[in-house]
């Protein structure tokens, strides 16, 4: 496989809750690709759906959510859409590791660290005994937990926050991953162990040829983390970009916002820019603009036409779903162009 081939393609993904009281498309036709040894980012505010797209991949959708049937996921070539639990357990097993917020998500409290890394090399990898003893020190070790021997014997209670994040990715690594999947892994920690928890992503993902799907609603840390963005709002990915494009050209009046309202970047001139209002539920079909209720730039048809992805770059990977686009066109012309998408008639050019 080369760099350039994807690990991992979302096509059209639609995970949806059926809850008595209404329909929730939480993850609304999303479609993003993670190559090989790279950091993708999805980054959002809370309750866009970065969650339940972890979980989709990682076939962690019980009822009454369900991932449409015209949705597609294929890992190293693999479609996960239909694998059977004991199938999906075995990728979760050896395949894609997951990081979560809490560690104590991950961390049986009635067991000491190094039992739990033992117990995942058994199971993964096969390995039991001394080995195993000595494999688990050695992971204890790579994720920058000191004095790693003495502290197998502890309990999760016993290691810091920062500390049992790191013995989480060292369980993480025990299953020997090509993927890894971190959904807002440092938001609890301070800054400072966020930081270092960040540089042990970094340093593991070049030693490994890691590839890394990096969930936060922190813009400030998908800067420093990510390659490529993928912005979600609603259910829907509204822009994506590789980092530098996305932070220097932002094209989105929602990605601009969420830009606007990093801390420090405008707070000397005019105070902090937040943006007012939250996110909607996405309870109903989106033949319109989600964001368009909160958006500064919003025009009539945002109400009545639901945006596609356009190219806003001519030399680089950078489109947006926006009305606004594409650019320097008259708005009849740009509506034209995106109902013609959303039709599925459009021939393409
Ligand atoms: N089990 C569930 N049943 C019903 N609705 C759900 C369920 N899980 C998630 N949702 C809904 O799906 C939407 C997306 O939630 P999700 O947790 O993915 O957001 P998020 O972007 O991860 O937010 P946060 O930053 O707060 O973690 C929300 O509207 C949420 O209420
Ligand atoms: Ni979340």
């Amino acid at each position: 496989m080369s760099d350039e081939e994807p690990i991992l393609s979302v096509d059209n993904l639609q995970t949806v809750f059926y809850t008595d009281r209404e329909t929730i498309r939480a993850v609304d036709s999303i479609s993003f690709d993670v190559r090989l040894g790279e950091t993708v980012g999805i980054v959002g505010e809370s309750g866009s759906g970065k969650s339940v797209t972890a979980r989709s991949i990682m076939g962690l959708i019980d009822a009454p959510g369900r991932i449409e049937p015209e949705s597609s996921i294929t890992f190293d070539g693999q479609e996960l859409t239909d694998l059977s639990e004991a199938q999906y357990q075995s990728i979760r097993g050896s395949g894609i590791g997951m990081v979560f917020q809490d560690p104590q998500q991950s961390l049986n409290p009635v067991y000491t660290i190094g039992n739990q890394i033992r117990e995942s090399l058994r199971i993964n990898r096969d390995i039991t005994g001394k080995e195993a003893i000595e494999e688990a020190t050695n992971l204890l070790e790579s994720v920058g937990i000191p004095d790693a021997k003495r502290r197998l014997d502890e309990y999760p209670h016993q290691f810091s926050g920062g500390m049992r994040q790191r013995a989480v990715i060292a369980m993480m690594l025990a299953c020997d991953p090509d993927f890894l999947i971190c959904d807002e892994p440092t938001t609890a920690l301070d800054v400072t162990i966020q930081a270092q928890i960040l540089d042990l992503l970094k340093e593991l993902q070049e030693e490994r040829n890691l590839s890394i799907l990096f969930i936060t609603h922190d813009m400030g840390v998908i800067a420093d983390v990510a390659d490529r963005v993928n912005v979600m709002y609603a259910g829907q990915i509204v822009e994506q970009a590789p980092v530098e494009e996305l932070f220097e050209n932002p094209r989105h009046p929602y990605t601009r916002a969420l830009i606007d309202s990093i801390p420090g970047e405008h707070s000397r001139k005019e105070g902090l820019q937040t943006i007012e209002g939250s996110v909607p539920t996405p309870n109903e079909p989106a033949d319109y603009c989600r964001f368009a209720p909160r958006c500064p730039k919003a025009f009539g048809a945002c109400d009545k036409v639901p945006p596609q992805h356009v190219s806003v770059s001519d030399e680089i990977d950078h489109t947006a779903a926006c009305l606004l686009y594409p650019e320097g066109e008259p708005e009849s012309s740009r509506i034209e162009t995106h109902l013609a998408k959303g039709d599925g008639t459009e021939d393409d050019t």
